[in-house]
């Protein structure tokens, strides 16, 4: 083809053009959702509508039991960073959701009630020792990121939660019609998340919105976002590529029949 006849491409946004009103800066933020958000991965598609069997869906709580064990560790380093005392007491609180106040309590030990009910060794799932390489770099990608960027960026980067609580909608609705070993109690988690989700997304938000205020900053927040988007669809890529085809499984990773006994075949 005739280069000259091509259409010239959109212009790159340039930190140097004018600032976006606030809403602008939400409606962008909300269109990255749209496209790059973990909801619309083909491992998600598989699990929520139940076409995975025991083992994957173990494979999946297993790896993703690392992201909530570090979603406390990025927020302490987040916390670390902050000056204001009124925004640090507001931020603390997502890391008493993730660890409660006391054993037993907390996002964390709900999310090992759910491991435990699909019959996964508390060892195995603590200790991290079989977890899919890509899921332990991902995760640590997401904290390094919180630790050495703004804390605008690092706030920003939390903004995926405003994409959950419909996919935690389509989560627990279509595991518990599809997988007879999978109970309401073992969801527990998600009921917690149905409503911290939205109050930190909401407060983020509105703090994304009142700081960004150059172009540069804005375009910052929308990088932060799609890199956080980037960090779960790739955990998502390596759980398919391992699990579902071509079912690569990494040296040491998590390799379901070798773990669990197996039910016995009617
Ligand atoms: O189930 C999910 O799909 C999902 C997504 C996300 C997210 O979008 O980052 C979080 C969670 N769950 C979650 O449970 C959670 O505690 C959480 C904390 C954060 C964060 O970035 O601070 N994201 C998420």
């Amino acid at each position: 083809m005739n280069a000259a006849a091509a259409p010239a491409a959109a212009p790159a946004p340039n930190a140097r053009d004018a600032a976006l009103a606030p809403d602008e800066l939400e409606a962008r933020l909300r269109a990255i959702g749209a496209e790059r958000y973990h909801d619309k991965h083909p491992f998600h598609v598989l699990l929520h509508s139940g076409r995975l069997d025991r083992g994957q869906v173990q494979a999946w709580a297993l790896n993703r039991f690392e992201y909530q064990r570090c979603i406390p560790l990025k927020d302490a380093a987040l916390l670390a960073r902050i000056e204001d005392p009124q925004l640090r007491r507001v931020w603390r609180q997502r890391i008493v959701d993730h660890d409660g106040e006391r054993d037993g309590d907390g996002g964390i030990a709900r999310w090992l009630r759910l491991t435990d009910a699909l019959g996964l060794p508390r060892e195995l799932v603590e200790s991290g020792r079989a977890l899919l390489p890509a899921t332990r770099f991902a995760v640590q990608a997401y904290i390094h990121f919180v630790r050495e960027r703004s804390l605008l960026e690092a706030i920003a980067s939390s903004l995926t939660e405003l994409f959950a609580p419909k996919i935690i909608g389509q989560r627990v609705a279509g595991m518990l019609a599809n997988y007879d070993f999978v109970s309401k109690d073992a969801l527990a988690y998600f009921d917690s998340r149905l409503h911290q989700a939205p109050q930190d997304a909401d407060f983020a938000l509105d703090y994304v919105k009142r700081h960004a205020l150059s172009r540069e900053q804005q375009e910052s927040v929308l990088a932060a976002l799609r890199f956080k988007c980037d960090v779960l669809w790739s955990m998502l890529d390596a759980l398919h590529l391992a699990y579902v085809e071509p079912r690569l499984v990494p040296p040491g990773a998590f390799r379901p029949q070798e773990f669990i006994p197996q039910e016995p075949r009617p």
